[in-house]
C-alpha cells in the first residue's frame, strides 16, 4: 500500500501456515480497514501484529523491529472484539493499567486514565468494574484503555461487534474524531462498508488469508475485485478472465421471460431474497453468479418477485464498469 513502511509507518510481513500469507504496509495517521469474510484471517492479522500469534516474516513500525518483541514490548493499543476488560478492575483502574506497566507514576498514571475517559465520554463511570458498564460503556473504556499507553499501531478487531446499531452510530462518529488526532497507524478490522468507507484511509481486502486487494476506500470501493466487497458496498462485480466488470443493483432490469440484447449483460436466475432497501426491494437473486437487483414496489408486486421465482436479470453495457 502506498509504499508505506517509511519512518513512522508500518512494514508487516507476516505468514501463519494455511492461515496468513500477507504484507501491509502503512503510514503515520493511516486508518487501514481490513474486510474479508469469515475466516478470511483478519483477527489472526491482528494477533499476529499484536505479537499474541506466532508467525514467520517481519514486523517494522517507526523504524523499529518488533518481529522478536512480546505483546507487551511492542507499544501496541488492543481493542478486542469481546473487549477483555479486567473484571476485578474499575474502569479507572483498567486504563491506567497500561500506563503503569510502562514506568508512569501511580499518581500521573490516573491523571491519564481520566483524561481518557473524559474524552471518551465516560469519566462519570471511572469507579464502575466492567461488570457495571453496558456493552457500548465498556467498548469507550477499551478504546480509552487502548490509547492511554500512546501506542504507535492501534489495533482495532471488530470495535462495534455487539453494540446497538445507535450505539455504535454514535461511537464510530467519535472514534472517526480520535483516529484523525491520532499520529499513529490504525488498523481497523470491520464487517461493515460503513466503517470502511467513513474511517479508513486505506482499506486491505482479505480472502484466504491472503491479500486480494487494497487502495483507498474510493478505489476499493468502486472496483471491488472479490464478491465480498462487491457484496459490502452494494454492487454486483462478475469476473472474466482477469478484469471485473461491476454494476450498481439499479442498473439491473429485472423480467420474467428472457429478454433481447446482448447474451453477455443477460442471466437467468432464482429469486432468494426480496426486501425493502430505501425505497426500492432489493432482490438477491441466484444463478450462474450471485447478483443484486433494485425494483420498484409495484414492478415487484406485478412481477410476483418472491423467493423461488425464475427471473431473467439484464443490465445495458453502458451501465456497466470494466477493469
Ligand atoms: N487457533 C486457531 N488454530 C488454528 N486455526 C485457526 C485458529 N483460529 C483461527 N483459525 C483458522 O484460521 C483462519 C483465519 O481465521 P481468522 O479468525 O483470522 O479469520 P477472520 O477473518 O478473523 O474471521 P471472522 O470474520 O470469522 O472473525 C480460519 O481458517 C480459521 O479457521
Amino acid at each position: 500500500m502506498s509504499g508505506g513502511g517509511g519512518p513512522g509507518g508500518l512494514l508487516a510481513r507476516l505468514s501463519v501456515p494455511g492461515r496468513l500469507d500477507v504484507e501491509l504496509t502503512a503510514e503515520p495517521g493511516d486508518v487501514v480497514a481490513v474486510v474479508g469474510p469469515n475466516g478470511a484471517g483478519k483477527t489472526t492479522l491482528v494477533q499476529a501484529l499484536a505479537g499474541l500469534q506466532p508467525a514467520a516474516g517481519a514486523v517494522r513500525l517507526g523504524g523499529a523491529d518488533l518481529t522478536a518483541l512480546p505483546p507487551q514490548a511492542r507499544h501496541v493499543g488492543v481493542v478486542f472484539q469481546d473487549r477483555r476488560l479486567f473484571p476485578h478492575l474499575s474502569a479507572l483502574q483498567n486504563v491506567a493499567f497500561g500506563p503503569r506497566t510502562r514506568g508512569v507514576g501511580a499518581g500521573p498514571a490516573r491523571d491519564i486514565a481520566r483524561d481518557w475517559l473524559d474524552r471518551l465520554g465516560v469519566g462519570d463511570l471511572a469507579g464502575r468494574r466492567p461488570g457495571e458498564l453496558s456493552g457500548g460503556q465498556a467498548q469507550r473504556v477499551a478504546i480509552a484503555r487502548a490509547l492511554a499507553t500512546d501506542p504507535a499501531l492501534l489495533l482495532l478487531d471488530e470495535p462495534f461487534t455487539g453494540l446497538d446499531v445507535g450505539v455504535a452510530a454514535a461511537l464510530r462518529i467519535e472514534l472517526a474524531g480520535h483516529l484523525r488526532d491520532y499520529a499513529g497507524v490504525t488498523v481497523l478490522v470491520t464487517h461493515d462498508a460503513i466503517d470502511a468507507l467513513t474511517l479508513a484511509t486505506r482499506v486491505a481486502v482479505l480472502d484466504g488469508g491472503r491479500l486480494a486487494q487494497s487502495g483507498s476506500p474510493h478505489e476499493v470501493a468502486a472496483r471491488p475485485r472479490t464478491e465480498h466487497v462487491a457484496r459490502l458496498v452494494g454492487l454486483n462485480v462478475i469476473r472474466e478472465g482477469d478484469h471485473f466488470r461491476a454494476f450498481p443493483p439499479s442498473a439491473v432490469t429485472v423480467s420474467v421471460h428472457e429478454p433481447d440484447g446482448s447474451a453477455r449483460n443477460r442471466w437467468p436466475g432464482t429469486v432468494r431474497s426480496a426486501a425493502p432497501h430505501g425505497d426500492a426491494v432489493r432482490l438477491q437473486v441466484h444463478g450462474d453468479h450471485q447478483l443484486i437487483a433494485d425494483v420498484t414496489p409495484a414492478a415487484t408486486r406485478e412481477l410476483g418477485l418472491t423467493p423461488g421465482r425464475r427471473v431473467w436479470l439484464s443490465v445495458k453495457e453502458t451501465a456497466i464498469a470494466t477493469y
